[in-house]
């Protein structure tokens, strides 16, 4: 997938990811996007790094392949795991079921995959790496997601802000008290 996004290329051979990185620049929405793809191990034997990538990182596409009932199941822990390691659910992220030119061996079904997109309330596309299809739309949903949440305040940012206006209101009563006991 992220090589189909980022030159228009499909290796039809497999070679198992350890960690690849990209940089690409793309204009989402008349706006331009600067990205920074780690493109991380499915294999289970890498999976040592899977900590330090979710600490970093400001989104995520889960992506599963249709053929494949196990990458799915793997794909359903991802948000926890996610959750262990941020102590938030609030992480821009979505969802893809790949290989979708592979019809005839499909394991899982797209209602399935929405399924578990409505779980983790994010986008959710089928894609094929090799035909090029909704590729881009789901990078380009990612980067929307990301948008999104810088432009509403988390949670925990409002609660922060909050009590720093709690505090604010508190130092400035505190000081008024204190100029009418000296006055
Ligand atoms: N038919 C088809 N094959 C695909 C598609 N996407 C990936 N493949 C093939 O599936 C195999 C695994 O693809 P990768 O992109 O390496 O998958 P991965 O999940 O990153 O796997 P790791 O590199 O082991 O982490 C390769 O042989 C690819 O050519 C697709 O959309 N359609």
């Amino acid at each position: 997938m992220t090589m189909q996004f980022i030159s228009h290329q499909f290796p039809d051979y497999h070679d198992p990811t350890i960690e690849d990185a990209y940089k690409t620049q793309v204009r989402i929405d008349n706006e331009p996007a600067y990205l920074d793809i780690l493109d991380t191990a499915g294999q289970a034997e890498f999976t040592a790094m899977r900590e330090q990538y979710m600490r970093g990182g400001e989104g995520f596409i889960v992506c599963y392949s249709v053929t494949d009932r196990q990458s799915f199941q793997e794909a359903a822990k991802f948000k926890e795991l996610i959750f262990q390691v941020r102590h938030t659910y609030e992480i821009p992220l979505v969802l893809v079921g790949n290989k979708i030119d592979l019809e005839q061996f499909r394991q899982v079904s797209t209602e399935e995959g929405l399924g578990l997109a409505r779980e983790y309330n994010c986008a959710f596309f089928e894609t094929s790496a090799a035909l090029r299809f909704c590729i881009d739309d789901a990078f380009h949903g990612l980067v929307r997601e990301i948008r999104k949440k810088e432009s509403v305040p988390s949670l925990m940012e409002k609660k922060l802000k909050r009590k720093d206006s709690l505090w604010k209101k508190l130092k400035g009563s505190l000081k008024k008290k204190r100029e009418n006991m000296t006055c």
